[in-house]
């Protein structure tokens, strides 16, 4: 075998697969110095040969993983199909014939990420996902190596481009939700089945990888409490901007005495935060570390090239490990087993719009009920006032989940309260 030369194989060729197929192509020259060798595209997988033949050679396309699979010369698998199965099946087998894999594929990373790890070990092959997360930014490798001196606490952030395109469109354009939703689509953002990211599954696939990287514990998608931005309104986001708050969609891992908080959900968070400033398919990670204090990582989080990016560069530190013989050098990191809390037992602090009827008393009867739940109520603000209703915003202070619930459970009984419009938490820190 040509050791200047390695062989890959590419499963996909849709947004993902044709990024890293246009930088595969253009990096060429600059292998042999950056890499030692030079990657070579020998076999594209998908279903629709016909879809792809204007874009790749003959030879190169197939419909038969047992063209990849059986070929022993091909030494890397690039997963960029998406979904559980076939993909997940196709990673064991590559990996238990001691082939290399990258992969882009969050929903299986955040569910068997931990099996197909524990295979790559056996076989001391190399297992990177660098593109699951944040997409072009990395955050895996400096997580796994750049801070693995720190006692990570805290890794919070916008990672899903589609939803912070969405919001952003919605802010500043006024367009619709389903007017950027498509625009978003149609630029490569969205996953095959887009209520992923609209509900927030996507982003608790990539906190769920992201918590078990930092805390060094098993953290799989089901153990994330997940809430979309279906229910975000135009008249929600202008008035989380009177109060001086913008609205994201946040990733929350936290690592507390009790056990690990990991939680998506819309968040309302001061207009000169940050993450305020986070706009369109842009991501954000911060990571809080005890030695490193915080670090920020900032990026394109979805489209072609941006993960492309970041799947060529793992494919090019495989086939440098190839090259000094020390591939499988870094594996799975989780050597504990903490316990993932319950939603219910984190804390918040809560913006709620609701239609109370206009009579005096209503206020008071409500800031009671609040209180006597142990709810402390920091702003209080009469909207719109329609016939005999009125539109009423209240923030409160930082409370527990279930007290929280449970004197909303009690309100709605009011027959005071005539709706519950929104409610969306607020951040402060
Ligand atoms: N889009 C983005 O910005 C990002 C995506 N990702 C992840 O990357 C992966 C790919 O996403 P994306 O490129 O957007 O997806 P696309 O839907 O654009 O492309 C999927 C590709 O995989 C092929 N494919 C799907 N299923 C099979 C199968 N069973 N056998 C053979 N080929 C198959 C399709 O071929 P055919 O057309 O013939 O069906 C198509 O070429 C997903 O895991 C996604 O979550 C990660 C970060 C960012
Ligand atoms: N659909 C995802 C793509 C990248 O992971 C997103 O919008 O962030
Ligand atoms: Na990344």
């Amino acid at each position: 075998m040509d050791e200047s030369i390695k062989k890959i194989a590419l499963l996909g060729m849709g947004t993902v697969g044709g990024g890293v197929y246009e930088i595969l192509a253009k990096q060429k020259p600059n292998m042999p110095a950056k890499i030692g060798s030079t990657l070579q595209v020998a076999k594209v997988l998908v279903r629709n040969k016909a879809k792809y033949a204007d874009k790749v050679p003959a030879d190169q396309l197939t419909d038969q993983w047992s063209d990849i699979i059986d070929d022993d010369s091909i030494s890397i698998v690039v997963e960029v199909m998406g979904g559980i199965e076939p993909a997940r099946t196709y990673i064991r087998e590559a990996l238990s014939k001691g082939k290399h894999v990258v992969t882009a594929n969050k929903d299986l990373m955040a569910t068997h990420g931990h099996e197909l790890l524990e295979i790559a070990r056996e076989h001391q092959c190399d297992l990177l996902f660098e593109a699951a997360v944040a997409g072009g930014i990395p955050i895996i490798r400096p997580m796994k190596q750049c801070l693995l001196g720190n006692d990570i606490t805290e890794v919070m952030g916008i990672i899903n481009g589609t939803t912070n395109f969405i919001l952003t469109k919605m802010a500043e354009d006024g367009m619709e939700f389903d007017d950027a939703l498509k625009l978003a689509t149609d630029l490569g953002y969205a996953e095959a089945d887009p209520t992923a990211d609209i509900e927030g599954y996507d982003a608790g696939r990539k906190l769920a990888i992201m918590a078990s990287i930092a805390f060094h514990s098993s953290v799989t998608f089901d153990d994330v409490y997940t809430e979309g931005i279906s229910k975000i309104t135009a008249k929600d986001i202008r008035y989380a901007h009177e109060l001086g708050y913008e609205i994201k969609l946040l990733g929350l891992a936290k690592l507390t005495p009790e056990g690990i908080e990991v939680k998506v959900h819309p968040t309302m968070i001061p207009l000169q935060h940050p993450l305020a400033a986070v706009k369109d398919s842009f991501n954000a990670v911060f990571v809080h570390g005890d030695a490193v204090d915080d670090a920020m990582f900032y990026g394109r989080g979805a489209g072609a090239l941006p993960t492309g990016s970041a799947v060529v560069g793992d494919i090019m530190d495989i086939a440098r490990n190839m090259q000094y013989h020390c591939t499988g050098r870094i594996g799975c990191s989780c050597y504990q087993s903490l316990p993932v809390k319950k939603m219910s037992e984190t804390r918040s602090s809560y913006y709620i719009r609701m239609k109370l009827e206009d009579r005096a008393g209503t206020l008071a009867a409500l800031a009671g009920l609040f209180g006597s739940n142990n709810v402390s109520i920091s702003m209080l603000l009469q909207k719109a006032k329609e016939g005999n209703t009125a539109e009423v915003v209240i923030v409160t202070y930082d409370v527990m989940e279930k007290q929280f619930m449970d004197s909303i459970t009690v309100i709605k009984t009011m027959s005071m309260v005539k709706e519950i419009s929104s409610i969306i938490r607020v951040h402060h820190a």
